[in-house]
Formats: structure tokens, C-alpha cells, sequence
């Protein structure tokens, strides 16, 4: 099995795309078509065989798929040396373990696992992050398109997580909410305390709301993808970025400091 730590920089830069034909798949696809210094030289949907990417020679993959197949693929990857950008949803902490655990046997190999490519979602979960211990209460609104699997998204889940971690070393207790549930999932769902609410239709792509209020006054810290071509800087820096970061690193917080 050929390990791309044998080989030079110009193997590095040959880009596979899993989910080549999905939404997100074609755009990655076209970007990478695009981009002077990448080439994309396997482009793999379902049914079709992960082994073209090795005989193309790919240095990195890029990951656009279903939470079911992503840990099968990320796994393939992983063992016969290949670098892994994913965009794809669905990673609790357990399975990022699991890919911590696969990478300990591949110290070369770099992973970048990112619930959002958009930089300017990036920042509006690191501004919820900083303004999460000055407000006594928090709710997240995500709002999709109707083709979209998984609710609530990957942005949301890992910005609530962000937002608990912050309110717990504050010393913040749950958000006050004296309402009972008349209809199930009424007020959303719960996510490490705090409350997510999911919202699909048509004309939307991906948007996100993260409403904090205290007394006297609320914040409202809004991001909108109204176009795929907005997370593609973002997928293209990780695929640059990751043949020189080794591990595993969630999020493109610390490829953009
Ligand atoms: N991190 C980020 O910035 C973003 C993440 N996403 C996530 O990316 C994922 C894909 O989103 P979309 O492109 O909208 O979905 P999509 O449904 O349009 O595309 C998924 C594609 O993966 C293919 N696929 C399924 N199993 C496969 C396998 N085993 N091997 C290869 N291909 C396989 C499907 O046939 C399909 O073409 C979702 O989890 C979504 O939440 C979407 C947008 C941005
Ligand atoms: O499915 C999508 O479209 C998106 N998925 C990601 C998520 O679940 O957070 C990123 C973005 O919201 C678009």
C-alpha cells in the first residue's frame, strides 16, 4: 500500500473528492479544478470504487458524503496514508475518538474535520463563544434547505457545545424557562442545555441564529450561506493546510489564526 508521506509535494496536491456528485461534491470539484496549484484526479460517489482514488494517486481526500458513510471512508483513508478534509456531519465525540484512535498508528497522516468551511460562520461560532458568559439566556436557530438529512445541523450541535463549555466555566447555570412542552419538541431540542430549533425550506441553502438575551436587552449573532461557493475558501485553505498538520484538528479556527 503506497503512503503519501513517500511521496513529494506534487502527489500532495492531487485532490480525490468523495461525494463528487452530491450538492457540496460539485462545487468541491469545480474549486478544485479551479485552484493553479491542486488537481483533482478522482472524483467518487456511491457505488463507484474507493480504490480509484489510490490509483490516481490522491495525497488528499475531501469528504462530502452521509454521516453513515464518512467513517468508513475516513478509515480508508487514514490507513493507506491519505490526508482527509471533512465537511461532513454527524461526528460526536465518540467518533472523533475513534479517529484520533486510527490516526495513533499514523503519526504523518492529517485529518481536518470542520462543521463549517464558511469563514464567516467560523466567526459568528467564535463570537458566540466569547459572548455566551454574559447572557443568562441562549437559543440557536438553524435554518436549511428541505434536502438537507440531519437536523439539527453540525454548525448548531458544535455551537451549543462551544456555547455549554463557555456558560459552565462562567459558572452559568440552565437558561431560565418557566414553559412546559404543550406539543413535543415545541422548544426545540436540547443540546448540552441548550435549545436548538430546526428550520427547513425551500429557497433557504445555510443560515444560523444564536439569540442571547439578559436583562434589558438581547444580542442576535446571524450568519447566511446563500451560496455554496462560500464554504469553498474555506475547504480549499484545509486542503492546502493539512498535509502540514499531522493529528486530527476539529474546526478552521486554528488554520485561519
Ligand atoms: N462542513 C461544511 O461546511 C458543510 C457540510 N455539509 C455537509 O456535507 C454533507 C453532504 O452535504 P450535501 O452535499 O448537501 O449532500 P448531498 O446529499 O447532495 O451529497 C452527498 C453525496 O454523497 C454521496 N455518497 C453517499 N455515500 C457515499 C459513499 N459511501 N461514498 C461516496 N459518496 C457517497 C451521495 O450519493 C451524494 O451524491 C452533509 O453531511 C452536510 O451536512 C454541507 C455543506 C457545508
Ligand atoms: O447540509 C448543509 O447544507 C450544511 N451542513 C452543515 C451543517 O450541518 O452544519 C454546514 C452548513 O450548515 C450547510
Amino acid at each position: 500500500m503506497t503512503d503519501v508521506r513517500e511521496k513529494g509535494p506534487a502527489e500532495a496536491a492531487r485532490v480525490g473528492v468523495l461525494g463528487a456528485r452530491g450538492r457540496m461534491g460539485m462545487e468541491v470539484c469545480k474549486a478544485v479544478d479551479g485552484a493553479p496549484d491542486l488537481e483533482l484526479v478522482a472524483a467518487v460517489d456511491q457505488g463507484d470504487d474507493l480504490t480509484e482514488v489510490a490509483d490516481a494517486g490522491a495525497g488528499v481526500v475531501v469528504d462530502f458524503t452521509t454521516p453513515d458513510a464518512v467513517m468508513d471512508n475516513l478509515r480508508w483513508c487514514v490507513e493507506r496514508g491519505v490526508h482527509a478534509v471533512v465537511g461532513t456531519t454527524g461526528f460526536t465525540e465518540q467518533r472523533l475518538d475513534q479517529v484520533r484512535g486510527w490516526l495513533a498508528d499514523r503519526p504523518g497522516v492529517g485529518v481536518v474535520i470542520a462543521p463549517n468551511f464558511g469563514i464567516g460562520a467560523v466567526l459568528m461560532m467564535q463570537f458566540a463563544a466569547r459572548a455566551a458568559r454574559h447572557f443568562e439566556s441562549v437559543e440557536i436557530v438553524e435554518q436549511h434547505h428541505p434536502r438537507k438529512l440531519d437536523a439539527p445541523s453540525g454548525t448548531a450541535t458544535h455551537t451549543a457545545r462551544l456555547i455549554a463549555a463557555a456558560r459552565a466555566e462562567a459558572g452559568l447555570g440552565p437558561a431560565p424557562d418557566a414553559t412546559r412542552d404543550e406539543v413535543a419538541g415545541a422548544r426545540g431540542a436540547d443540546i448540552d442545555g441548550v435549545r436548538v430549533h430546526a428550520v427547513r425550506a425551500t429557497g433557504l441553502v445555510a443560515h444560523q441564529e444564536v439569540l442571547f438575551g439578559t436583562t434589558g436587552e438581547t444580542l442576535t449573532i446571524r450568519h447566511d450561506s446563500y451560496d455554496r461557493a462560500s464554504f469553498m475558501p474555506g475547504v480549499l485553505l484545509a486542503v492546502r493546510e493539512v498535509v502540514r498538520r499531522p493529528g486530527l484538528t476539529v474546526g478552521l479556527d486554528a488554520l485561519l489564526d
